[in-house]
């Protein structure tokens, strides 16, 4: 068992209790609402009678179901006022704060937490979404859940659950040029499989994470999940705290010194003990790219998609599955797969830095004709800053339409939808079937800047070559 690493030390210090079934009784210091997996959370408690136990450690947003072309009410798609309606009144109703499209701080669950400086180190923090995993890069940790457990996290704040074992995966040494966290996440989810995490928290350690910013440490514990673990950590150092210093809801003066040698306090020890231990050298990964259903069927950019020969029945069996959809061929190059839209953004890859680097990629340049690119912002926030250093105007001169902040074509719950068969580079985390929208289309998931190299070149790029 894991003993004085950062999970346990937030585990027991929320711990307030165990149940007959022998799940924990978790205090949350924080919880994230969104539109989706809300509205029947709310309703029980309406039932009930029941309050809100934290208003003031809830915090809702929009972004799923927004249209990223105009966000003017009432929104062309009824479904998606209605949804809106509902959250402005149980928000209301609730006392809860609601960061919608006028407050200027909407966006991604994930992307406004950090923003604000609401997600912390030490927290425990809970969302009705997948992804909450993102927020482990602050040294927290986080959990996505179901639309019941919303229901008691608004009526208790407590939320039960099974402990975890944890896994510590470290890369170490010096990421190859071209190759980003979202190349390195991609690389360990290809290691370790899709459910190769079950039942663990990952946490990230080494070299890498150690040098890589927040922002991309977010794009690791993002896709967390994706790789089968509950949760995903970085323990808490000098980049999450100069990150965290003066975001509105950061610690101020005394208490900000305070709270800085408290965070310091939960790292995880040198002699702490894990359930498991992985080691990556960072020179062995590649600029990364999906070719099948699932994240974890992917190769490097310059190799071949693998062939049906030598392997298991089963593996055989899912790897033909993948290709009958993608109607991809085995031993094909990578290179050689045709592009039609090209998606920047989502909780994984639409902050400051994935729009920058992406940017620097297009600037000067045009798409090529046949792709149809779409650059959606994380947040309010990341889009007026983009837009203030003319990311903007570079992505539209490239031929990228500029939207407003949302989930957008990541799970295409909104008109940002695949036509058809199209195959699109995604910087998105998921690549079931039917995930963009078309049943039929079919999703590359790469980082930005590999989305930027597909979109000019009409098919998957190496990153590495178009820099020369
Ligand atoms: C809609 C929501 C419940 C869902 C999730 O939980 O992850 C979505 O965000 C996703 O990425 O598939
Ligand atoms: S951007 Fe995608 S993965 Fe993230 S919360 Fe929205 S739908 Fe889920």
């Amino acid at each position: 068992m894991a003993r004085n690493t950062l999970y346990n030390k937030i585990w027991d210090s929320h711990n307030v209790g165990v149940l007959p079934t022998g799940q924990n009784q978790l205090l949350i210091g924080l919880h994230l609402v969104h539109e989706v997996t809300s509205p029947q959370a709310f309703d029980a408690l309406r039932e009930e009678g029941i309050s809100v136990a934290f208003p003031d450690r809830t915090f809702a947003t929009c972004d799923h179901i927004i249209p990223t072309n105009s966000t003017n009410r009432p929104f062309d798609d009824s479904q998606a006022e209605l949804m809106m309606e509902a959250l402005e009144k149980n928000t209301k109703d609730f006392g809860i704060t609601f960061y919608d499209p006028p407050s200027g701080k909407q966006g991604i669950v994930h992307i406004v937490g950090p923003e604000t400086g609401l997600t912390q180190p030490g927290m425990t923090i809970a969302c009705g979404d997948s992804h909450t995993s993102t927020h482990g890069a602050f040294g927290t940790l986080a959990f996505g859940i179901g639309t019941s457990q919303v229901r008691d996290v608004l009526a208790t704040g407590c939320l039960s659950m099974d402990e975890l074992k944890v896994r510590r995966i470290e890369v170490n040494g010096t990421l190859p040029e071209g190759v980003t966290p979202k190349d390195v996440i991609l690389y360990i989810i290809n290691k370790l499989g899709v459910r190769g995490g079950l039942g663990y928290a990952y946490e990230y350690a080494g070299d890498v994470f150690d040098a890589m910013s927040m922002e991309g440490r977010m794009t690791v514990c993002n896709m967390s999940i994706e790789g089968g673990a509950r949760a995903g950590y970085v323990n808490p150092d000098e980049t999450t705290f100069s990150y965290l210093k003066g975001r509105e809801f950061s610690p101020k003066g005394k208490a900000w010194d305070k709270a800085v040698s408290w965070w310091k306090s939960l790292s995880s020890d040198k002699d702490a003990q894990y359930d498991d231990l992985v080691i990556f050298k960072a020179e062995d990964i590649s600029p990364m790219v999906t070719w099948g259903i699932t994240p974890a069927q992917s190769v490097s950019v310059n190799e071949k998609l693998p062939l049906l020969t030598g392997i298991s029945e089963d593996l055989k069996k899912s790897l033909s599955d993948a290709y009958a959809h993608m109607k991809l061929t085995p031993g094909q190059k990578a290179v050689e797969i045709p592009v039609q839209v090209a998606f920047i953004g989502s909780c994984t890859n639409g902050r400051m830095s994935d729009l920058r680097a992406a940017a620097e990629v297009v600037k000067g340049k045009r798409i090529h004709p046949d792709v149809r690119g779409i650059v959606v912002p994380g947040s309010i926030p990341v889009r007026l800053q983009a837009m203030k250093e003319g990311l903007d105007k570079i992505f539209e001169d490239a031929g990228f339409e500029w939207r407003q902040a949302g989930c957008s074509m990541c799970l295409a719950m909104n008109p940002d939808k695949l036509i058809g068969d199209e195959i699109s580079a995604s910087s998105s985390n998921r690549n079931f079937i039917g995930r963009q929208g078309s049943p039929k289309g079919r999703t590359l998931l790469m980082s930005p800047v590999m989305v930027a190299a597909a979109a000019l070149n009409g098919h998957v790029s190496d990153i590495r070559e178009l820099n020369k």
